[in-house]
């Protein structure tokens, strides 16, 4: 499946660039989801893969229960003998059990309170006059109102989850409405962060002449915490082949996803490609025809993925979005998720065509149109602060006018 890696002969990466759609496909198809659960109570399976379909443990709601606060009657007999003041029979709270209705009686009832046996319909105490004993009705609603019926939004046995669900607030939610406290999760996905660079240093060191503090560490470990992968390694290595071999090494023993950062350019000093192909490394995706982040290569070493993000702050961060994520969802078991959104330009764009370019971009909610901002320099992360997302401008693409249609691309919450 996979090709050796090599320059191509241009020796740029352009020459063998995939195209992002292509790329994008290559990205979601790459990995087989880890094998290997667990059960966790259902409180702390945010942002895991279900490995197994949720059954309701029991009907949803569980009994018929009342909507509101009012009366519960038989409206079916009462509208025929045209009876509408009736003796308030039994009183029925929330938690309460409730009695059979006796004929021809109401049963005060409040949200939530089982409905009695032989009551068809739940009347709101606004449209009623009542006292202790009776209750004089102004009108009556159509018979079944305001009753909740057992089962009417979950049958028992029913699967409420699928298997490969991403667990999020609602999803737990609704299992916990059908009794269920614990979930058969996959595993979390290992990975193994690599970042490269002599000149990378943690941020806050005291630096030398030439040295830059490190992004790509925190930013990346943010990401891969944020979409539920357990970092099992991450280590800064020397620019050396021997020191790449060592580490991707040691990373394959203990990750099912090896991320590198830099040195998967072309220059004497960068390493990466070389240390992988000398680990035979099977190559998907060799670069990407877009602007930034035309480096990234994607593949297998041994029975890891590898994701080769370029070394530049801001192409890391999008090829991570658009490549990265596919890949985690893959070995997650999670269903991949397109996030594009195809919206409308709101201001005009000229530019040289060539390759496919990533930019920044603001969603304007009541409009649904998305403000473009200019070409990002790849180093830059500042410029992507107060973008909601961005937007891929395609490659034969010269003038962009107000109003045309553009593929959106929001960034998940916290990235
Ligand atoms: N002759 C060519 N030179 C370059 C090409 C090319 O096609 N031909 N491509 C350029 C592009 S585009 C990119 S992107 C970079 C990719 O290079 P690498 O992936 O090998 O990355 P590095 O060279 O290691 O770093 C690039 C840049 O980013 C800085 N960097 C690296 N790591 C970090 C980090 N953890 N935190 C902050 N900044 C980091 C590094 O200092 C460099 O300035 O290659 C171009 N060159
Ligand atoms: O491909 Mo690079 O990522 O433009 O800086």
């Amino acid at each position: 499946m996979g090709q050796v890696l090599e320059k191509d002969p241009c020796g740029c990466g352009v020459g063998s660039a995939m195209p992002l759609e292509q790329a994008m496909i290559a990205a979601s198809q790459l990995a087989r989801p880890v094998s290997g659960f667990e059960t966790l109570p259902l409180g702390k399976s945010s942002g895991r893969v279900l490995a197994q379909p949720v059954l309701a443990a029991g009907n949803v709601p569980i009994f018929a229960a009342s909507a509101m606060d009012g009366f519960a009657i038989r409206s079916h007999g009462l509208k025929e003998v045209g009876r509408w003041r009736l003796a308030i029979s039994q009183r029925i709270v929330a938690g309460a059990e409730a009695a059979p209705l006796l004929p021809g009686t109401a049963a005060r009832i409040f949200t939530g309170a089982p409905i009695p046996m032989g009551a068809d319909t739940v009347v709101m105490q606004e449209n009623a006059t009542y006292d202790d004993q009776t209750v004089t009705f102004h009108n009556l609603p159509p018979v079944g109102s305001n009753i909740r019926h057992a089962g009417e939004e979950i049958a028992a046995g029913q699967e409420v989850l699928a298997a490969g669900t991403q667990m999020t607030a609602r999803a737990i939610a609704v299992a916990a409405s059908a009794g269920i406290d614990r979930v058969s999760v996959r595993r979390q996905v290992r990975v193994a962060l690599l970042t490269t660079g002599d000149e990378v240093r943690p941020a806050g060191s005291t630096l030398r002449a030439g040295q830059i503090n490190d992004v790509n560490t925190p930013m990346l470990s943010a990401l891969l915490a944020q979409h539920g992968a357990q970092l099992v390694m991450q280590e800064h290595v020397a620019d050396t082949l021997a020191a790449h071999m060592a580490a991707l090494t040691t990373a394959l023993a203990h990750a099912d996803l090896i991320i590198t950062s830099g040195g998967v350019s072309v220059g004497e000093e960068d390493h990466m490609r070389a240390a992988v192909q000398a680990m035979g490394a099977r190559v998907t995706v060799p670069s990407v025809a877009l602007k930034p982040v035309k480096p990234v290569t994607l593949g297998h070493i041994g029975d890891a993925c590898w994701i080769g993000l370029p070394g530049n702050p801001m192409s890391a961060f999008v090829t991570f979005l658009l490549l990265g994520l596919p890949v985690l969802a893959g070995l997650s078991g999670a269903a991949s998720q397109d996030f594009r959104q195809n919206l409308r330009a709101a201001n005009t764009i000229v530019r040289s065509s060539g390759r496919a370019e990533v930019r920044p971009a603001s969603l304007d909610r009541r409009s649904m149109t998305v403000t473009i901002g200019g070409t990002v320099h790849s180093g830059r992360m500042s410029p992507l602060l107060d973008a909601g997302g961005c937007v891929i401008i395609p490659a034969d693409v010269t003038t962009l006018p107000t109003g045309a249609p553009v593929d959106f691309i929001p960034f998940p919450q916290g990235a």
